[in-house]
């Protein structure tokens, strides 16, 4: 599994790099990711790692370009991983009908159906496939300092990916995240298309899993949204039973949930709070 350097740009001195590589995760399908490297990072000067996992309709790009993380990335000495939201090319009959299903909306998970369980499984892609090339690459990645962040479904990706491995992830925060996925229309969508049963899906569900957190280890989560988000508004993001879940589980740690008056769920909402993220991740990172 070797990565193919496709493309790379000098940026806030450091620089992002697009990388190609035969992924095993995704049933051998080409996987491209943006890597983004900031000023000194070295195999001798190794550096730790934000995942950003972007959200229905994305690519590897759309955090990249639109984002506004890398300033300050390169500031904090913070390398930025990019990957991409699903597998592409699977051929799998109707994944390419509708933008909240299939091609562009992996939803970070192991599927388990007879027709999308050969190639859609970001969550093995994402844990575990990205971070074992970039160690192999030598590229300067420190793998033991890894932290997670997203926005709408990938927001629910990084909520769910960090619960689901406590210690794995030093933090995790979200943009607009898909917390509750069990009892909104997306998530209802996406886990009876992609799990051979639905119920499999509260494996996959923030909300649920943050009654399953070790008690004995402090919780590291950030929560922005908008209170004009129109998936909000629609009941797609369900924050407050995040928060409820939180308050009944009564876990400590540091925990952020705030809701940013007038804005809505685009990048302009996004690229406002992404250095805030950034730097809260950086507080977890660099100790
Ligand atoms: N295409 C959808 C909207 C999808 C959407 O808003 N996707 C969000 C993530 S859930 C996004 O980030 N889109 C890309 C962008 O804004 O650049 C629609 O027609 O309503």
């Amino acid at each position: 599994m070797s990565l193919k350097q496709e493309s790379r740009n000098k940026a806030f001195e450091g620089s992002l790099t697009k990388y190609s590589f035969e992924s095993t995760a995704l049933g051998g399908l080409t996987a491209k990711i943006n890597v983004f490297l900031p000023p000194g990072a070295s195999s001798s000067h190794k550096v730790p790692a934000l995942y950003y996992l972007a959200g229905l309709t994305c690519t590897e790009d759309t955090g990249a370009q639109k984002g506004a993380f890398l300033a300050e990335a390169s500031k904090q000495g913070i390398a930025v991983v990019f990957p991409d939201t699903s597998p592409r090319g699977a051929g799998v009959e109707g994944e390419d009908k509708d933008w909240d299903f299939g091609t562009g909306a992996g939803f970070y998970l192991t599927a388990t159906s007879d027709a999308y369980k050969k190639n859609y499984n970001m969550y093995e892609h994402i844990v575990n496939e990205i971070p074992k090339a970039l160690e192999q690459a030598n590229l300067g990645i420190d793998k033991g300092k890894v932290s997670i962040f997203g926005h709408s479904m990938g927001g629910h990706g990084a909520l769910s990916l960090y619960l689901k491995n406590p210690g794995h992830y030093r933090s995790a925060s979200g943009f607009a995240p898909i917390a509750n996925p069990t009892e909104c229309q997306w998530g209802k969508k996406a886990f009876s298309g992609y799990l051979a049963t639905p119920e499999e899906g509260k494996a996959y569900d923030s909300t649920i899993l943050l009654s399953s957190w070790p008690q004995d280890r402090k919780l590291a989560l950030k929560v922005d949204y908008g209170s004009d988000d129109q998936f909000y508004k629609d009941g797609q993001l369900r924050p407050e039973a995040f928060q409820e879940a939180l308050s009944k589980a009564g876990t400590q740690g540091e925990v952020e949930i705030e809701k940013r008056e007038g804005y809505d769920h685009s990048y302009y909402f996004v690229s406002t709070f992404a250095s805030e993220h950034v730097a809260w991740h950086a507080k977890f990172l660099k100790v």
